[in-house]
């Protein structure tokens, strides 16, 4: 099990408080390097709250977040400026409600997320802006790192449209591909399948099989959508009023009674639609 052997994150103890309401529980897990990791539970259960300390929105009240570099280096992610998590850290994240610059183009919304390296290429300067040659390749390197990612979302066609021309599925693609270009060792999709008909949820899953494949990057995803969450993920962990009731494969997790009366938390009649949409 990679999230045991060779975890990329390392969640220990996590409670986030909101005034009186306790939001996230003593929560720990791993996430494996190189994993597709899902984080599901009914709604209200603390996944987006997880993600919001992960990536650095809130601060927790208690725990350790620890994001281990390919070259050992670990930091501390509770104890990082928010604004250091995507540029140091190297996480990225997506929202559950579609965050886009719709008046910029399909491209240009690609080049924002080079920003941080283009501003270091300029030397923080209007004449390196201008002029400096590392400035011109820096610009070159994330203009072909943006084309790149347009093929493989199927969106170079549409790189001068306004983004938000684009159909829904497309912008969610748009989305995860604006992420990808900030080089993350670790990408956190918050429920990336919301709203896509079959045939676009099932490109999502190839194009985030793709990522785990062909760039190494580390998944974890939150999803209500159980044909992505059983169909790609290698482990599933499951959280319920804040706190984690499972933690496993997904046929551990979906084999475990408490899942299924919990995270569903459906009435006895719903049961059985229920367990048949998770291929019970
Ligand atoms: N900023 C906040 N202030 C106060 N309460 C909050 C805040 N953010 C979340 N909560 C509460 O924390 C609990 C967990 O919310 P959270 O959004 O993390 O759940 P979730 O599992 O992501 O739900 P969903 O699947 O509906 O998105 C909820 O009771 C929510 O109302």
């Amino acid at each position: 099990m990679r999230w045991q052997d060779d975890p990329v994150l390392e969640v220990e103890h996590l409670k986030m408080r909101f005034g009186g309401l306790v939001a996230v529980n003593d929560l720990s897990f791993s996430v494996g390097r190189g994993d597709i990791t899902a984080l599901i539970g009914p709604n209200g259960a603390g996944k987006t709250t997880v993600f919001n300390c992960i990536t650095g929105f809130y601060r927790p009240s208690e725990g350790m977040l620890s994001l281990r570099h390919d070259d050992g280096t670990t930091l501390l992610l509770e104890r990082l400026p928010g604004h250091s998590i995507s540029w140091k850290a190297k996480v990225a994240r997506t929202f559950q409600n579609i965050r886009l610059f719709t008046g910029m183009t399909v491209l240009e919304n690609l080049l924002v997320a080079r920003h941080n390296p283009l501003m270091l290429a300029s030397g923080f300067t209007v004449f390196g802006l201008l002029g400096l040659p590392g400035f011109r390749d820096a610009e070159r390197q994330a203009v072909e790192q943006a084309k790149f990612w347009l093929e493989k979302i199927n969106l170079i066609d549409r790189a001068d449209d306004p983004a938000g021309d684009l159909p829904y599925g497309a912008q969610r693609r748009l989305e995860i591909a604006r992420a990808m270009c900030t080089d993350p060792i670790l990408l956190c999709l918050d429920e990336p399948a919301a709203g896509l008909n079959p045939r676009e949820s099932h490109e999502l899953n190839e194009l985030l099989l793709s990522i785990r494949q062909d760039h190494g990057t580390s998944i974890l995803l939150i999803e209500h959508d159980m044909s992505v969450v059983m169909g790609i993920s290698d482990h599933v962990v499951v959280l319920d009023y804040g706190t984690k009731i499972a933690d496993g494969t997904p046929e551990e997790v979906r084999n475990d009674q408490s899942v299924i009366a919990a995270y569903l938390g459906v009435e006895d009649e719903e049961v059985e639609h229920v367990e048949a949409e998770v291929g019970l």
